[in-house]
């Protein structure tokens, strides 16, 4: 039986009997069919757990129908359903139930009032206060695992009960605090060895969830720093191995040794007494011993994991699955470029001529050159139609050329995906909101498919929408009711139990998974209620990442409610409750990250118009956020989402390490990779870290690949000393962890990566390791990627920037392979150039010597 069919005779009937289709009660008549048999295969396939049936064949026509779609597109590994079909007028979602929420809770609500109102309290804590009530009025005041979750949440809020925390600021203190006198001088440094270990090792064997890598910021600690021991002496910019870094690194001399450091897990304040007086402080040199150490790490040497928010690092959650290790991509990538024959194949922007020897990253496409590459442009591609060079292009005139070139480039990979956008348009069709039902008015048939838990539980609900499709395995089947176990529902992690096809909050049906991060899970559901699709990210059931969250969902919310909201480039929040001691936020639905897409498309960069595109747009989303004083704090790839495959729109997500200007909780942000050097080194820091990440993302969304991919924070620092040279006096004289990298002259401590490379200050050129030579791109990241924060571009200066506003011309497209020695200037760069500097400075292209040093 064809699925259209099937989905046309269950849609009439739907029709018929709006009710009973809501409920999930269907003809049984297609049960046993082909179609069934099919959809089950793809259900099975799916796999989103572990304990879902393997026969679906009674399955929600919804799910299956969605199920297979998204199957479809995961097979294809091209892309996942647009959600820009969708309607996405937004609906007061949450109106009706929080009036039968409040009418149940208000007990609750004021048995904390009276020593909430006392406290002075931090915005966040606010945030967390009013949402940690919300959530508490959507639960029901009986059920035992809500009153545990209760407890834990009163905790939070009522100090005086267990010396607890009032909000989220208190608690990174009482975190800091506690580890200051549990831990006391352990874990401040790590050997490299032991850290490459603990990264591969799940964080909660090493007892990272008990012991988070946070620590509160105190008021400026760094200031009041005795100087450096010999501050005249500048250091040495201009060789990596000059002045007192010649020290023979494998004699091991003492002044040359690096310390390897772990996470921070001291108050800023404690930082510099403790390095300097720890008894297991350890001095370590890279020594060709040490080089060997390297290689006894074997084939974790070599696939690492990306790095990932220090936000999980201090939920204790960063166990996320490897990915590629980018600094073997990186290095190889130099030392490639080299052997590439002047006249290779640079007919596009394309990288593939240069990462196609290297490994494919697990799970990723069978990589194939040529016309069939989906990123790959037509050779006479010509995107950009301004006849005109002169005056500024507008925002939407980029976003339309980039539009343009999207399009083009999807359509390659859009044969695989026909079936799923007939598919999802006639379900997007079909959908529609529905009237609520309450316990009494449940049919027979109905009641008979809920759960005991589930009619137990459904007594606080006085509005259903969805109670799980015929089929699905319900997650709660086999908990008793009264159940006292907070963790009955959840697996290992802390992870709900996701069953396709199950409801959530008795609103929402799930139909798929699409992202997992250290918070939890994303999945894709049918709100019934609002008749439209959208994202719910599960929290996972632990303390400090439902707190986190609910901070995330106050930011998210006060962040969708500024009129100038909906052109900010931001994920657009609908509402967030809790359900089985787990938060959701729901939110708009999107496509893939950017990191999906460079990583399916073998880590081949987008073409620079399309970069251009998408640095315009973020920096749209970064003066929002400048507007409502907030820091994001982790700006990365994954955390950029397109709205639609056949076009360059993108959102910012993931809000969860974002903080308000004057609350900045925590010193430890921010993915590695994307870290800016004042988080490294330990100082005060502001909206510039996100800059610098800004920085780093432009260049990798042009090459593939991560700028400076450090394994580890030495190393980061080390890569963008490669390129950066060593930083301004200054800054090391202020940095709080100065001596980890530095020596007393501020002499940079020799640094080799994770395969025994040594990483040279000034060494790189951005131009080198871009590969591009489009000088406007160049400067503006190197505008982006200043050690001094009050150096860097500001947002608003940055939107002027001849790149962003610029033309930008076929020849700057093209990708040259640079196979000229490090540090020679880039021949003939300067007549393709439009960038009126450039013009009459050929040796020196641009003005940043240390980006573009030419000894
Ligand atoms: N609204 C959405 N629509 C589609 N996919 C989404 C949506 N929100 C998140 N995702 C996917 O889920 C992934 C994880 O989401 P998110 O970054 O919010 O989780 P997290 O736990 O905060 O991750 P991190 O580990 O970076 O902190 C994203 O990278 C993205 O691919």
């Amino acid at each position: 039986m064809e699925i259209p069919n099937a989905h046309t005779a269950t849609t009439n009937n739907h029709r018929k009997h709006p009710s009973i289709t809501l409920l999930g009660l269907r003809s049984d008549n297609h049960s046993k069919d082909s179609t069934s048999h099919h959809l089950s295969k793809f259900a099975y396939k799916n796999s989103l757990s572990a304990s879902r049936p393997l026969l679906q064949h009674q399955y929600s026509h919804n799910s299956k129908i969605l199920s297979e779609v998204f199957q479809n597109a995961k097979l294809s590994k091209n892309t996942s359903v647009s959600p820009t079909n969708v309607n996405q007028k937004e609906t007061d979602s949450s109106s009706m139930l929080n009036t039968n929420r409040k009418q149940q809770n208000n007990l609750l609500v004021t048995a904390n009032a009276d020593k909430k109102a006392t406290e002075s309290k931090s915005d966040n804590a606010l945030i967390m206060e009013k949402n940690t009530n919300k959530v508490e009025n959507s639960k029901t005041i009986n059920s035992p695992l809500c009153q545990n979750r209760r407890i834990v949440l009163d905790k939070l809020v009522q100090p005086g009960l267990t010396n607890k925390p009032t909000g989220l600021n208190e608690a990174a203190v009482d975190v800091a605090g506690k580890e200051e006198s549990a831990s006391s001088f352990k874990s401040i440094v790590k050997s490299p060895l032991e850290e490459k270990h603990r990264e591969n090792i799940p964080s909660q064997a090493l007892g990272v969830d008990k012991e988070p890598k946070g620590y509160a910021m105190n008021e400026h600690p760094i200031l009041n720093l005795p100087a450096n021991n010999n501050p005249s002496t500048p250091p040495s910019h201009k060789n990596g191995l000059g002045g007192p870094r010649s020290l023979n690194a494998s004699t091991g001399s003492a002044a040359s040794g690096i310390l390897e450091t772990g996470r921070f897990v001291q108050p800023m304040s404690n930082q510099n007494s403790r390095l300097q007086h720890s008894p297991f402080r350890v001095d370590y040199h890279r020594t060709n011993a040490n080089k060997d150490s390297s290689t006894f790490l074997g084939r974790n040497n070599f696939f690492s994991r990306r790095a990932v928010s220090p936000m999980s690092e201090i939920v204790g959650m960063n166990d996320l699955s490897s990915n590629m290790d980018f600094s073997d991509l990186r290095s190889d990538v130099c030392s490639y470029e080299r052997s590439i024959p002047v006249a290779s194949k640079v007919a596009s922007y394309s990288s593939a001529s240069t990462f196609r020897r290297l490994p494919r990253a697990p799970g990723s496409k069978v990589h194939t050159e040529g016309p069939k590459s989906p990123l790959r442009p037509r050779t006479n591609y010509r995107p950009l139609n301004h006849n005109s060079r002169s005056g500024p292009v507008s925002f939407d005139r980029v976003l339309k050329d980039a539009d343009l070139v999207m399009q083009s480039l999807a359509s390659r990979r859009q044969h695989k995906s026909v079936h799923e956008s007939k598919s999802h348009r006639r379900l997007l069709k079909d959908l529609r909101p529905y009237p609520p039902k309450s316990l009494k008015k449940l049919s027979e048939h109905e009641r008979a498919r809920l759960t005991a838990y589930e009619l137990e539980e459904l007594k606080d609900f006085s509005e259903i929408y969805f109670i799980g499709s015929r089929s699905c395995e319900k997650v709660s089947k086999d908990i008793t009711p009264g159940c006292t176990d907070e963790l009955a529902f959840d697996d290992s992690n802390g992870d709900y139990k996701v069953n396709v096809g199950d409801h959530l909050f008795y609103r929402y049906e799930i139909i798929d998974k699409v992202g997992k991060g250290s918070f939890g899970e994303v999945l894709r559901c049918i709100d019934y209620k609002c008749g439209k699709l959208v994202a719910i990210k599960v929290i996972r059931n632990r303390v400090k990442c439902y707190d986190q969250a609910l901070v995330e969902a106050g930011i998210l919310e006060r962040l969708t409610r500024d009129e100038s909201f909906s052109e900010s480039n931001i994920i657009r929040y609908f509402d967030h409750f809790n359900f089985r001691n787990h938060l959701c936020i729901v939110t708009e639905l999107l496509g893939e990250n950017l990191f999906e897409v460079i990583r399916d498309n073998n880590y081949k960069g987008f073409p620079l118009i399309i970069v251009k595109s998408f640095a315009a747009q973020l920096l749209k989303a970064l003066s929002f956020l400048q507007k409502q004083q907030i820091i994001h704090c982790d700006l990365k790839p994954e955390n950029l989402l397109l709205c639609d495959r056949t076009n360059a729109r993108i959102k910012l997500i993931d809000f969860g390490s974002s903080c308000r200007y004057n609350e900045k909780v925590y010193t430890y942000l921010q993915s590695r990779f994307y870290r800016a050097p004042e988080i490294i080194l330990g100082m005060p820091y502001g909206k510039e870290i996100d800059i610098w990440s800004f920085g780093c993302i432009l260049a990798e969304l042009y090459t593939g690949i991560p700028l400076f991919p450090g394994a580890n924070e030495t190393e980061q620092l080390g890569y963008i000393m490669e390129v950066l040279g060593v930083p301004p006096k200054e800054l090391i004289t202020v940095s709080t962890r100065s001596k980890l990298y530095f020596g007393s002259q501020g002499q940079a401590h020799p640094i080799y990566n994770n395969r025994g490379r040594p990483l040279i200050p000034s060494s790189k050129r951005l131009d080198q390791l871009t590969r591009c030579k489009n000088l406007s791109f160049l400067d503006l990241i190197s505008k982006c990627l200043q050690w001094d924060p009050k150096k860097r571009i500001t947002i608003e200066t940055a939107i002027r920037h001849e790149f962003i506003i610029g033309n930008i011309t076929e020849n700057v497209l093209q990708r040259t392979p640079l196979n000229s020695p490090i540090n020679s200037p880039i021949k003939g760069a300067s007549s393709k150039l439009k960038n009126p500097v450039s013009h009459s400075r050929v040796a020196h292209p641009l003005p940043n010597p240390p980006l573009f040093h030419n000894p």
